[in-house]
């Protein structure tokens, strides 16, 4: 393998940053363009945790613009998980097309240099395309900055099948689900892929122009199976975020794990060394589990329910987000409390009943959604939108599978909404410096 050319990144810390500066940090060529292997070799320092309260308040301090701010793309976790959740999302899902474990291996490389690349705000490449050559970067977001992109990449349980030799390094909690409750219309189309990639940031173009120039550079390796743009965050995940709205009126993310909740993203977000059966597996710990649902919302039937049937269906005042049973949006709720009539006033079937952590063994994910559209529906003319619901969790056995069997067969918010697709993906670690690379712990016995 190749020594990678590219550059150090700028800062220690995957939070958001100026990146003004970083910006003159010149990238050297990588030949990144179609059926070009960027090299990747070894990458060794980690970064230091502890930095990253000091870089947060120097980033506080010195942050001028939206379109500058940096999340830095290395360290012990993936960004994209525990990142104050950014506006824009583009999805995507991909089939590998080739049996080549070396090919697949050098994608993930090619990925992971552009990745640090673009995060960076810089294009794909820094190598001068010559004239007669198709653009190396294909353009679109030069000079619109990073907005705080971040890329988030993960393998399908299909990845693990005879093709790479990687059927024994599939762990345990990348099971598929089979069918749960609620699955019944889910579309194969719109489901499932060997590989995804989630790019948010605060600038549609930018994520766009990431998912477009990833999927380009693996042309001949990998085809998109299935995307899905998101146009506004339907969770909070940051400390002090202001919670956003879905599509159906409610605060979402009320109830979230939030990025400064160390205790519960240990517990229910990241992979821990003592979660896997050995050490074929062990390549899953420090990353986490995601999981994406495309949830059709049906927005004109919702939109002639009375105001007091909505806020039964959530168990949450539509205007404030507080439980019905009182209080203001981070009040705790009551599930004992009973009305006038002996009825629990948050319903038996309410939504955050079901879900509510205090009626499932105490179980939690993190929520980082998007509302999308996709214009209108041609065979009915309703508005086709609705929540692209993402869940990050340490097991999705024991978490999202848990929680969706339940949701799905008796929640009220049921006669609204329609799984129509979605998968589950393993995100491996972050990656530790340049040279590092997407999985390479779970590549290393068979490259060895
Ligand atoms: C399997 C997991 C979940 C799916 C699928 C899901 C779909 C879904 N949710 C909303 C809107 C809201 N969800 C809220 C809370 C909430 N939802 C889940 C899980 C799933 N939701 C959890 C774990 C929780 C937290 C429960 C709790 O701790 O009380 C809320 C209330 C506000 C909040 O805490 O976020 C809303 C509103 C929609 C519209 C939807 C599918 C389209
Ligand atoms: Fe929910």
């Amino acid at each position: 393998m190749n020594a990678h050319p590219d550059t150090p990144p700028p800062g220690p810390s995957r939070r958001r940053f100026l990146g003004g500066a970083a910006a003159t940090v010149a990238g050297v060529g990588v030949g990144l363009g179609v059926g070009g292997a960027a090299g990747f070799g070894l990458g060794t320092a980690r970064a230091d945790a502890a930095t990253t309260a000091a870089v947060d308040q120097a980033v506080a301090a010195t942050a001028t613009s939206r379109a500058d701010a940096v999340v830095d793309f290395y360290g012990g976790h993936q960004a994209g998980v525990t990142t104050a959740a950014q506006e824009r999302l583009m999805f995507a899902a991909l089939d590998v097309t080739t049996t080549d474990v070396t090919e697949l291996q050098r994608l993930l490389g090619r990925w992971a240099a552009m990745a640090a690349r673009m995060t960076r705000g810089e294009p794909v490449s820094s190598s001068p395309t010559k004239p007669e050559q198709p653009p190396f970067d294909t353009g679109e977001a030069m000079d619109l900055g990073p907005h705080s992109l971040t890329i988030t990449v993960g393998f399908g349980p299909s990845l693990f099948d005879d093709r790479f030799g990687l059927a024994d390094r599939r762990p345990a909690a990348l099971a598929p689900f089979g069918t749960v409750p609620g699955d019944a219309v889910m579309r194969p189309e719109l489901s499932d892929g060997d590989l995804c990639i989630q790019a948010c940031a605060d600038d549609p173009q930018v994520v766009f122009h990431a998912i477009r120039n990833l999927v380009r550079a693996a042309r001949g390796t990998a085809t998109l199976r299935w995307s899905q743009l998101g146009f506004g965050r339907a969770s909070a995940t940051g400390a002090g975020q202001s919670t956003p709205r879905n599509l159906f009126g409610f605060k979402d993310g009320t109830r979230n794990i939030h990025a400064d909740d160390q205790a519960a993203l240990d517990r229910w977000v990241w992979v821990d060394a003592q979660d896997s059966a050995g050490p074929a597996t062990d390549w899953m710990t420090g990353g986490s589990y995601l999981v994406a649902r495309k949830i059709r919302m049906e927005i004109e039937s919702w939109d002639t329910d009375e105001l007091s049937d909505q806020e039964k269906i959530f168990g949450r005042v539509k205007a404030t987000g507080a439980p019905l049973t009182g209080g203001d949006e981070f009040t705790a709720v009551d599930y004992e409390a009973t009305g006038s009539d002996g009825q629990p006033v948050i319903d038996v079937a309410a939504h955050i009943r079901l879900a509510g952590p205090e009626n499932n063994g105490g179980v939690r994910l993190l929520r980082r959604g998007y509302n999308y559209t996709d214009g209108q529906d041609p065979a009915t003319g309703k508005l086709a939108a609705g929540l692209f619901f993402i869940a990050f969790q340490r097991d999705p056995q024991a978490q999202f599978k848990v929680l969706q069997t339940r949701l799905g067969k008796s929640d009220l918010l049921n006669e609204y909404i329609a799984h129509i697709g979605g998968g589950l993906w393993a995100c491996p670690p972050g990656l530790s410096a340049v040279g590092d690379w997407y999985g390479k712990a779970l590549f290393s016995p068979a490259t060895s």
